[in-house]
């Protein structure tokens, strides 16, 4: 078997907020790099872990890992909508090893994707159906939110159900790195308005989702001017985060608490678990034979992220002592 490990930043204010020109480039390049890897790759089938920003899970029912026996993505911000290519057989016998493995997760069989699935899918693919894939939510935007720890086991059960089974598996990880874009939260929320979006606002109608969106990048270009308001990226925490991930240090990975992360990089920050889960994913599928190297860094205020992609390869990198 082979296998390969892809993790970046999502960022839907891309092509609605821009920074300079040659930063636009710069990650256009990694892109596009990541995405001709895939290409001579050619998985035979994409495990993808992402979040959801209350387009299709919402506060009526939240569960904090989702997989999708078939999924849909509801076409915000500049992302298509339309159908993902799941494979059914294959993501049921996948939700199944998962729980037998003792990770109780949800599964739908409608399950709503929004870009931080479709992002990533599009950009690193060319398509939400070019490859099979199965896609799977972590709850990074309501807490009570699952731990780094339990992300992490999430993973490595997926990974271990993958691992002998295919002859090229990749496993995606869409979101993060440190960022707070403006997300309600039911805590401290007040407007009955947004409260009742957050609880029971599938399907809003395109007049909503498009105030929404403009509210986000109206956020964002306050943000960019150094407005009060949003917190601040912390590039110093991701690339910490990155080398951890790069060196397999789980003990670290586990050691992430959520208050802590949240005070420390911003409540989205937790889209990271994504790259936990995937990179514990990998490591289970490879038994460790594997090597992962930080390929781009980069805040930038302007898409509210602490933008970074992180690619993973076997066989390791023998380091000389
Ligand atoms: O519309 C939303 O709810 C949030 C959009 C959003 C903005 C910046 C970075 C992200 O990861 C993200 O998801
Ligand atoms: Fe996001």
């Amino acid at each position: 078997m082979k296998a390969m490990l892809q993790c970046m930043s999502h960022t839907p204010l891309k092509g609605y907020f821009d920074p300079a020109a040659d930063v636009v480039a710069e990650v256009a390049q990694c892109v596009e790099k990541v995405r001709e890897e895939i290409e001579r790759f050619d998985p035979e089938v994409i495990y993808l872990f992402a979040s959801d920003h209350y387009n299709g899970f919402f506060l009526d029912l939240m569960p904090q890992f989702c997989l999708g026996m078939a999924a849909t993505s509801v076409g915000d911000y500049a992302t298509p909508p339309g159908p993902l290519q799941v494979p059914r057989a294959l993501a049921e016998q996948c939700a199944r090893a998962v729980v037998d493995d003792g990770i109780d997760l949800a599964f739908s069989y409608r399950m709503q994707v929004d870009h931080g699935f479709a992002q990533t899918l599009v950009e690193l693919t060319g398509s939400l159906d070019r490859y099979p894939v199965v896609p799977i939510m972590i709850n990074a935007v309501a807490p009570p939110l699952a731990s780094f720890k339990r992300a992490r086991q999430l993973g490595e059960a997926v990974g271990r159900f993958a691992r002998g089974r295919h002859a090229r598996a990749l496993f995606v990880a869409s979101g993060g790195l440190s960022h707070n874009p403006p997300i309600p939260r039911i805590a401290v929320e007040t407007d009955p308005v947004v409260i009742e979006r957050i609880v029971a606002g599938r399907n809003p109608t395109p007049e909503a989702r498009d105030a929404r969106q403009k509210r986000t990048v109206a956020a964002a270009r306050a943000f960019a001017a150094g407005e009060a308001g949003l917190h601040a990226l912390n590039p110093e925490w991701d690339q910490t985060f990155m080398q951890q991930l790069c060196a397999r240090d789980w003990r670290a990975i586990d050691a992430y608490r959520n208050d802590e992360v949240t005070e420390q990089a911003g409540a989205s920050t937790h889209e990271v678990k994504s790259w936990v889960a995937a990179s514990a994913a990998m490591d289970a599928a490879c038994s460790g034979h594997w090597q992962g190297r930080a390929r781009y860094y980069r805040a930038i205020p302007e898409w509210v992220a602490g933008f970074g992609a992180l690619t993973g390869d076997g066989p390791p990198v023998q380091v000389p002592a």
